[in-house]
C-alpha cells in the first residue's frame, strides 16, 4: 500500500522517507521565465531551510562550447550541435544527482526540456536509477509584449551576445526561439498521465496542477501561485531608537526615544516625497513600531510574526549582563547564532519560520514598509538578498536607515538610505571576525 504522500502510482520512489530528494524539472520555450523562476523558487526555498541548488544547461553548454555564433547552432538538422546538447544537458542532471546523492534536497533542473523524449530520458535517469521524485515545473506564454520584455531584459545581456547589437541579439533569439518551437510539446495529462507537474499559464494568470506527490511539491505550487512581477518597491525599516536601545538592553516593549522620536517624523516626510501609489505599512505589535509609522500616511496592519526575536530568559537584559549571569548561554550564541535558541525564547531559525507568512504575503503584494525590528529585519533582508544562515544573525541593519528593496532581473536592487539622524549602534560582530 503506497503513502497517500505518493499516492496513485506504483514504484514510490523513496517509499519509507517523508523528505525525499526531488528534482524540480523546468519545462518551456526560451524566455518564459524559467531562470527567473529556477533562482527565485531555490532562494525561497534555501531560505525556508530546503538545502536546494539551481543547475542551468545553458551555462554547461557555454562552457562545453568555443563560442556561440548563432541561433543555427540551435537547429534541429544541427547534428554536432544536437550532441553538444544532449551530452551538457546529461552532465547538468548527473551533476544536479551528485548533489541530491550528498545531502542536497532539490535540485532544480533550470533547461528547456520541451520534447517528451527529453522528458522521458529525465524520468529514467532520476526517478528509476537514481530513486529520486521528479517534479515538472512548464511556463507557458505566448503573449509576445511579456516575451520581448523578457528577451530585453535578460537575454540580450547573456554572454552568447557578447559584443553583438541589441537589434541582432534579439533577431537572433527568436529565430532560437523558433527552433525549440518546431519540436516543442507540451505536458499533457493523457500522454504524461503517470508525471507530477505544474503547468504555468500566462505568468501566472491560470495554472494546471496534475498529480502532485508529496509536502514539497505542494509548498513549490503554492510559492509559484503567490509570486507576480509586477514592479513595486518594498521598503524596509527598523523602529527608531527606543528607550532600551538606549540603555543597551534587548528585548521589552519600551516607546521611542527623542532620537526615535525625530526618525518618526522624518520617515513621514520620506514617504510623503517619495510618492508612492498604494502603499501599506506594516508593524509589529510592539509599542516601538508602532509610534515610528505614526507619521506615515497610509493604511497599517500590525503583525505578531514581525515582533522581535523572543530572548526568553534574557529579555531587557544587557550583553554584559547575560554574559555576566549566563556565561555558557552567551558563548554557544556566538557558536552557532543561527540555531542558537534563547532558554524559554527564539533562534533565528525559529524566527525565519515565524517570518515565512510574511514573506509570502510580500511577495503578493505591490508597495508595502515594513517597520520591524533588528532581528527580523536581518531575516527579511536574508531572504531578499539570498544570503546563508551563517551570515543572516550579522547583517549590518543600523537604526535610522530605509531599505529599499527594487525587482530587478533575476534579482533585487538594495539601496541603504540613512535618514541622518543620530542612535546608538545595537549591532554585535561576530567574536574573533576582523
Ligand atoms: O512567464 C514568463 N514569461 C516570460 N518571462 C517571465 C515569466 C515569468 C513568470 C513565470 C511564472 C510565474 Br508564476 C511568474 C512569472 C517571469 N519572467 C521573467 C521576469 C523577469 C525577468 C525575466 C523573466
Ligand atoms: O541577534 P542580536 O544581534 O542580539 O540582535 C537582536 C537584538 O536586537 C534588538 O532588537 C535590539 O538590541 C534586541 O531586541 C534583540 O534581542
Amino acid at each position: 500500500m503506497n503513502s497517500v504522500d505518493d499516492r496513485w502510482w506504483g514504484s514510490a520512489t523513496c517509499p519509507n522517507v517523508v523528505k525525499c530528494p526531488t528534482v524540480i524539472s523546468m519545462v518551456g520555450l526560451p524566455a518564459r521565465g524559467k531562470t527567473y523562476m529556477s533562482k527565485k523558487l531555490t532562494r525561497y526555498l534555501n531560505w525556508i531551510g530546503i538545502k536546494t541548488k539551481a543547475f542551468n544547461v545553458g551555462e554547461y553548454r557555454r562552457a562545453a562550447t568555443v563560442a556561440y555564433r548563432t541561433h543555427d547552432f540551435f537547429r534541429a538538422d544541427n547534428k554536432e550541435a544536437q550532441e553538444v546538447r544532449q551530452k551538457c544537458a546529461i552532465l547538468a542532471v548527473e551533476d544536479a544527482c551528485k548533489f541530491l546523492d550528498s545531502g542536497g534536497e532539490v535540485a532544480v533542473l533550470d533547461a528547456t526540456n520541451t520534447t517528451r523524449a527529453r522528458r522521458r530520458l529525465l524520468v529514467d535517469l532520476i526517478k528509476e536509477k537514481h530513486k529520486f521524485k521528479i517534479f515538472f515545473v512548464e511556463s507557458i506564454c505566448d503573449d509576445p509584449t511579456i516575451i520581448e520584455a523578457n528577451i530585453v531584459e535578460v537575454k540580450v545581456c547573456s554572454p552568447d551576445y557578447e559584443g553583438m547589437d541589441k537589434t541582432s541579439a534579439v533577431q537572433d533569439f527568436i529565430q532560437r526561439i523558433e527552433h525549440y518551437r518546431e519540436h516543442y510539446e507540451q505536458l499533457e495529462h493523457e500522454k504524461d498521465n503517470d508525471l507530477s507537474y505544474i503547468q504555468i499559464f500566462n505568468q501566472g494568470e491560470r495554472f494546471m496542477v496534475h498529480k502532485l506527490a508529496g509536502h514539497l511539491q505542494s509548498r513549490v505550487v503554492y510559492y509559484l501561485m503567490n509570486i507576480h512581477v509586477l514592479p513595486r518597491t518594498i521598503y524596509l525599516t527598523r523602529h527608531g531608537e527606543s528607550e532600551m536601545n538606549l540603555l543597551g538592553r534587548i528585548g521589552g516593549d519600551s516607546g521611542l526615544s527623542e532620537r526615535g522620536h525625530e526618525y518618526a517624523s522624518k520617515l513621514g516626510k520620506y514617504v510623503q516625497e517619495e510618492n508612492i501609489p498604494n502603499l501599506r505599512v506594516w508593524t509589529s505589535e510592539l509599542v516601538r513600531t508602532k509610534q515610528t509609522a505614526e507619521f506615515i500616511d497610509a493604511p497599517k496592519e500590525n503583525w505578531k510574526a514581525l515582533n522581535e526575536i523572543d530572548a526568553g530568559i534574557c529579555e531587557k537584559m544587557t550583553y554584559e549582563e547575560i554574559q555576566e549571569k549566563y556565561p555558557h548561554e552567551f558563548a554557544s550564541r556566538d557558536q552557532d547564532k543561527f540555531h542558537y535558541r534563547y532558554p524559554s525564547g527564539e533562534s533565528y531559525q525559529d524566527l525565519v519560520a515565524r517570518l515565512e507568512p510574511v514573506i509570502m504575503e510580500l511577495e503578493r503584494q505591490e508597495n508595502v514598509m515594513v517597520v520591524c525590528h533588528q532581528a527580523v529585519m536581518r531575516c527579511l533582508l536574508a531572504y531578499f538578498q539570498d544570503k546563508s544562515a551563517e551570515d543572516l544573525p550579522y547583517l549590518r541593519v543600523p537604526l535610522h536607515t530605509v531599505i529599499k528593496l527594487t525587482p530587478v532581473a533575476y534579482g533585487c536592487r538594495v539601496e541603504f538610505i540613512s535618514l541622518n539622524i543620530e542612535a546608538v549602534n545595537t549591532h554585535r560582530d561576530k567574536p574573533g571576525d576582523v
